[in-house]
């Protein structure tokens, strides 16, 4: 088992009979939606979920999880995810998924947010490793692309893996991967990202998560945060 696959089944260990559970998007929440799939047939737990995509909702329904629509449900009891960056304040990093969003709704809306990584995804600062995503109204994009060009960005419209198009969330919007100044911090960046009229959301996750699990070792150690 790898550590991706091992914290996946220790947070799906942790889920109750009868929860509500947010579902991430990625390698690791795929990981989770599996084993949460296979105690709800092997052992009756009986869990409905809300998806933060079109692709992790294909993943639960063709296990037979119960999945609820997105716009149907006003809270949900957990949302379990992983992330691309922790700091160690725990901000995170999130969005090779591109579905901002939809995670960032669903972190919020949930009573709990469990953040699943491994050590490779601890880092000094938001940004160390990878651009961050912006979600940005389509018709809007160049004029936030010049805006956060104004802030020291610099980047582009993210493409599609063969780059023979560009990527497109399941909300219709475009996504700009960018990349800060170290000296920005990520407090005052979630900031000014969040005002920039025609983002939609951006992949900073401030004071969202309750829980960071995290393998060592081989190991699943839990850093509570709320
Ligand atoms: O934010 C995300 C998707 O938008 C993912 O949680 C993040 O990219 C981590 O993915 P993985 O579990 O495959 O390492």
């Amino acid at each position: 088992m790898n550590d991706k696959e091992r914290v996946a089944h220790y947070a799906a260990q942790r889920v109750k009979d009868g929860m509500l559970v947010g579902l991430g998007t990625g390698s690791t929440a795929n990981y989770f939606i599996e084993e949460l799939a296979r105690r709800n047939r092997e052992e009756g737990l009986r869990v409905s979920v809300v998806s933060s995509s079109v692709v992790s909702a294909m993943k639960a329904q063709s296990l037979n999880l119960a999945l609820v629509g997105f716009d149907t449900i006003n809270r949900l009891d957990v949302y379990v995810d992983g992330a691309d960056e922790v700091t160690a304040d725990f901000t995170l990093l999130k969005g090779r998924g591109f579905d901002l969003v939809r995670e960032k709704i669903l972190a919020r809306a949930a009573d709990q947010f469990w953040v699943l990584i491994d050590p490779s995804k601890q880092v000094d600062r938001i940004g160390a490793n990878y651009p961050i995503p912006v979600e940005v109204m389509p018709f809007a994009w160049q004029m936030v692309k010049r805006s956060l060009e104004l802030l020291g960005g610099r980047g582009d419209l993210r493409q599609t893996t063969n780059k023979d198009g560009l990527v497109m969330t399941s909300y219709g919007s475009l996504v700009l991967d960018m990349v800060f100044d170290a000296g920005l911090d990520s407090k005052a960046l979630n900031d000014r990202l969040s005002n920039t009229p025609g983002v939609i959301e951006h992949g900073i996750f401030s004071q969202l998560a309750s829980a960071v699990l995290c393998v060592i070792d081989g190991q699943v150690v839990e850093q509570r945060v709320k």
